[in-house]
């Protein structure tokens, strides 16, 4: 069986960070990880590179096996097959003290006053009680809930209940955070201001690992992703590279309607009126661009635009996982 460590894999020390092929820090690195509920394969062999510092998305539709995914990278539950690491140590329990976790069903005891369930989310981690409740007074000012230190938590709103929850897994410092569906909950400005904290995360060099069904979150966020259908990992990298597997969109419009330069024109190009949409030809850009001058198109405008990570992850995963995808959208209010 692979062990982690083999390869360009660094360092048998427990608590140091193994080396991606690039040499660089991960927070987290999974091989072949399995998970079987009754004989069913929830999870079928995941491989996951987190490098420390970055943002990483675990994108799929409802039921891919992202919970249980990010379940195993935190020790609640082990991986029947494969093997993780999470910040250097093979048991990621040894290091829960330096992990956030917001988890997929949130809840908080209603009694407690926001400042308390902060606190008391922090005494979990290892954050002594007197300090988790100043700086659960602090995180709560500084995020623009001052008025709500003092409220116990069934005064609160879903949404306001769940942004004192998300600030109860940061409130020890964590050196690695994981979010379940963050934003699935939150109303639109919500879900802006948590954008804004995982980036504020991510640049005081805090690793965010979070789960989403909604692209839009992923593609603007994250430096690297791992899209996941059916329990499996067929892409898992930097968004570009994603991005990259399928070909530009060229559109063009042209004043001509016929002539020479039609030959320049891929077979499968869509038309609307004077207006050609294809992806852009392998031999690239230039030799089409002199077809359409030699050949007189007369080019009224012309655009090429790179693929989004919605085309991409339907190259990748498929229609069926991308319309699982866009059938959950409506409960979201993506930007
Ligand atoms: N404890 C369990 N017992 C049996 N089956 C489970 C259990 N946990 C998860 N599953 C099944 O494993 C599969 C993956 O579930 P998982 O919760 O990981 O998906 P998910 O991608 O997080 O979906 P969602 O976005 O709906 O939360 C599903 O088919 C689910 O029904």
């Amino acid at each position: 069986m692979m062990k982690l460590g083999e390869g360009p894999i660094a360092g048998n020390a427990q608590a140091e960070s193994p080396l991606d092929g690039l040499g660089r820090p991960l927070a987290i690195e999974a091989r072949g990880l399995v998970k079987r509920f009754d004989g069913f394969t929830a999870v079928g062999g995941v491989d996951l590179s987190v490098p420390e510092g970055s943002i990483y998305g675990v994108l799929g539709p409802n039921g891919a096996g992202k919970t249980t995914t990010l379940r195993m990278l935190l020790g609640i539950i082990d991986p029947d097959e494969g093997l993780r690491r999470v910040l250097g140590h093979d048991r990621p329990h040894e290091v829960a003290h330096a992990i956030g976790y917001l988890p997929e069903e949130r809840g908080l005891y209603p009694a407690m006053k926001a400042y308390e369930a902060i606190a008391f989310l922090g005494s979990l981690r290892g954050l002594p009680l007197a300090e988790g409740r100043r700086r659960g007074k602090a995180l709560l000012e500084e995020h623009g809930l001052g008025y709500a230190i003092d409220r116990q938590i069934r005064q609160l709103s879903k949404g306001m209940a769940q942004q004192v929850q998300l600030l109860g897994t940061l409130v020890h410092d964590p050196r690695l955070v994981v979010f379940d569906e963050p934003f699935s909950g939150l109303d639109a400005l919500n879900q802006g201001k948590l954008e804004k904290m995982i980036r504020g995360l991510a640049a005081r060099g805090t690793t965010v690992i979070f789960s989403t069904h909604v692209i839009a979150h992923a593609e603007r966020l994250c430096d690297e992703v791992a899209i996941i259908a059916g329990g499996k990992v067929p892409f898992a990298g930097k968004v570009d590279a994603a991005r990259d597997r399928i070909r530009p969109q060229v559109r063009l419009e042209t004043r001509s309607q016929d002539g020479p330069w039609r030959a320049a024109i891929p077979a499968d190009a869509r038309r609307e009126g004077s207006l050609w949409l294809f992806s852009l030809p392998d031999s690239g850009i230039e030799p089409l661009l002199r077809a359409l001058i030699e050949g007189e198109a007369g080019i009224q405008s012309l655009s090429i635009e790179r693929a989004g990570l919605h085309d991409a992850f339907v190259a990748i995963a498929g229609e069926a996982a991308a319309r699982a995808l866009d059938e959950d959208k409506p409960e979201e209010t993506a930007r």
